[in-house]
C-alpha cells in the first residue's frame, strides 16, 4: 500500500525552539523519544509471534542517548566498525543483541567483538573470513558467522546507496554462496549460524523485497540440506521514509506483513537491521537565519546550518522539509534558495522554497533529520560539530515546556568518541 507525504509530524514551539538554540547553541540537532518509541514499538508490534530481533543501524543515528533509550525497548544494534560497537556498549546494548555488518573489519574490531562476545558477525568476503577465523583461533573463540550474500536484485534506489546488485561491493556473489560456506565449514575459529543480506536503503516499494527474501528462503533451504546448521537469516534494513519528494513509500506493517509471509515457516530466527526507518522522522536541525540576501535574480535564505550538519542534499541531491519555527500566518509568501554558510556551491538545501518572509535571527527547522544527519557531519570549513538533543514529550508537546537531555546517562564515565 503506497502511503501519501505529509509532513513531518513534529512540531517545535518558537518559545521551545529559541531555549534549545540558546542552551545548546545554532545549528543544534533535536530528536523525540516518543516518536523513536512509536517507531520502534511499530516494528515489534508488526513482527509479533516471529522469532525476530530489530538490531538498530547505528550507522543512522550513534548518539549514545538515542541508543541507550532504544536498548532499553529491546532492540539490538548493528554495527559496521570498532567504534559503533563501543558505542553499542556503553549505551547498555548487550552484545548478544550485536550484529557486525561491513566490507572492511580490521583485526582490532574482530579481536573486539569477539571478546564482548557479539551475536553474529557478517562476512563479506573470502579474506574477511579467513582473518576471522585466524583472529577468532588466537583469542581462543568461535566466531558466530552468517554469510552476506548478495542476491543480485536492483531495490530502485539512489544508485550511492544500492547494495544489493552484483556490481556493487557488498556481499558474497549469488555463484560463490555454495563454495564460501563449504569454506566456511573447514575454518576452525568459524561456526556457521545463518544467512545474511542487505540489498540497499530508501526503498520505496515492496518488489525489490519480495524477490530478494524469496531467493534467501531458497538459499537457505539449499544450504541446510547440505547440512549447514542455518538459524538465522538477516534481511538487513533498507525501508524507505518519506521526504518531502518521496513518491510512494511502503509501511512498517506491509514490510513486515511480507517478511511474515516469506519467513514465518522458516524455522530459523529473523534479524532486521533498519536504521532510516526507525530514525529519519523523529528529528529536525534546529538552525537560525544568518542573513536574507538579495541577488539580482534571487534571494537566499542564509542559513547557519550547513552541508558539514547535514550532508544530504549535497551528497545525494536530497530534499529536506524547510520551515520557519514561528508560523506568522500573515506573513507573504516569498521565494528562496536555502543555503547554508559553506564555501561550495553545493551548500544548498532548497531552491525556489516558498516560505513565509523571514528575517535574521529567526529560527528554522530542517526536517527528516534523525537518520544520517549528526553522524555524517564533518568538520568542513573548521565549524564546529553540531550539538544533539533527546528530548521529552510529543509531537506538538515536544519541546513546549520539557526540554530534557536524556538523563539516564552518566555522561561522565562514557568514552570519548
Ligand atoms: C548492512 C546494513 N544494514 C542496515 C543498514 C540500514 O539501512 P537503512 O537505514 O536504510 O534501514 C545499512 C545501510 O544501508 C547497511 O549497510
Ligand atoms: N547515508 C545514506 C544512506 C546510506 C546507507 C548506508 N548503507 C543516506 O543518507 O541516505
Amino acid at each position: 500500500m503506497a502511503i501519501a507525504y505529509q509532513q513531518q509530524e513534529l512540531h517545535i514551539e518558537q518559545l521551545a525552539a529559541s531555549s534549545l538554540l540558546q542552551r545548546y547553541g545554532s545549528p543544534c540537532y533535536v530528536y523525540s523519544k516518543q516518536q523513536f518509541l512509536a517507531n520502534f514499538h511499530a516494528f515489534e508490534q508488526a513482527a509479533t509471534g516471529l522469532d525476530a530481533l530489530i538490531c538498530f543501524a547505528v550507522k543512522a543515528n550513534s548518539n549514545l542517548a538515542v541508543l541507550s533509550l532504544l536498548g532499553k525497548a529491546g532492540a539490538g544494534a548493528d554495527v559496521v566498525s570498532g567504534g559503533e560497537l563501543r558505542r553499542a556498549l556503553a549505551a547498555g546494548i548487550p552484545a548478544e543483541r550485536i550484529v557486525y555488518s561491513g566490507v572492511g573489519k580490521n583485526s582490532a574490531d574482530m579481536q573486539l567483538a569477539l571478546n564482548a562476545g557479539i551475536l553474529q558477525f557478517n562476512v563479506e568476503s573470502v579474506p574477511e573470513l579467513e582473518r576471522l577465523s585466524r583472529v577468532a583461533t588466537e583469542c581462543g573463540k568461535v566466531a558466530a558467522v552468517a554469510v552476506r550474500v548478495n542476491p543480485d536484485v536492483d531495490a530502485g534506489t539512489h544508485e550511492k546507496i544500492a547494495t544489493g546488485k552484483a556490481e556493487n561491493k557488498f556481499g558474497i556473489a549469488w555463484q560463490q554462496v555454495d563454495e564460501v560456506y563449504a569454506l566456511a565449514a573447514r575454518l576452525p575459529g568459524i561456526s556457521i549460524q545463518g544467512v545474511d543480506m542487505h540489498i540497499g536503503s530508501q526503498i520505496t516499494s515492496l518488489t525489490p523485497y519480495r524477490t530478494a527474501f524469496e531467493r534467501m528462503l531458497e538459499l537457505v533451504q539449499r544450504l541446510q540440506a547440505m547440512g549447514h546448521p542455518i538459524q538465522t537469516i538477516d534481511i538487513g534494513g533498507g525501508l524507505g521514509v518519506l521526504y518531502p519528494d518521496t513518491k510512494q513509500a511502503v509501511s512498517i506493517a506491509d514490510y513486515m506483513a511480507l517478511v511474515r509471509e516469506v519467513f514465518a515457516n522458516s524455522q530459523c530466527r529473523l534479524i532486521m537491521e533498519p536504521g532510516r526507518s526507525l530514525a529519519a522522522n523523529t528529528g529536525v536541525l534546529l538552525c537560525q537565519v544568518e542573513y536574507i540576501k538579495q541577488g539580482p535574480q534571487k534571494r537566499f535564505l542564509i542559513l547557519d546550518a550547513a552541508m558539514n550538519d547535514l550532508l544530504r542534499p549535497a551528497m545525494y541531491g536530497a530534499v529536506h522539509d524547510v520551515w520557519p519555527v514561528r508560523q506568522v500566518p500573515e506573513r507573504e509568501l516569498v521565494r528562496y534558495d536555502v543555503v547554508g554558510p559553506v564555501c561550495e556551491t553545493g551548500d544548498t538545501f532548497s531552491l525556489g522554497q516558498l516560505l513565509p518572509e523571514l528575517h535574521a535571527g529567526e529560527a528554522v527547522a530542517l526536517g527528516q533529520a534523525g537518520a544520517y544527519g549528526a553522524v555524517m557531519a564533518s568538520f568542513y570549513n573548521t565549524r564546529a560539530i553540531t550539538p544533539e538533543v533527546l528530548v521529552s514529550g510529543n509531537q506538538s508537546a515536544l519541546i513546549r515546556r520539557r526540554i530534557e537531555v536524556d538523563d539516564q546517562l552518566n555522561w561522565d564515565q562514557l568514552p570519548d568518541f
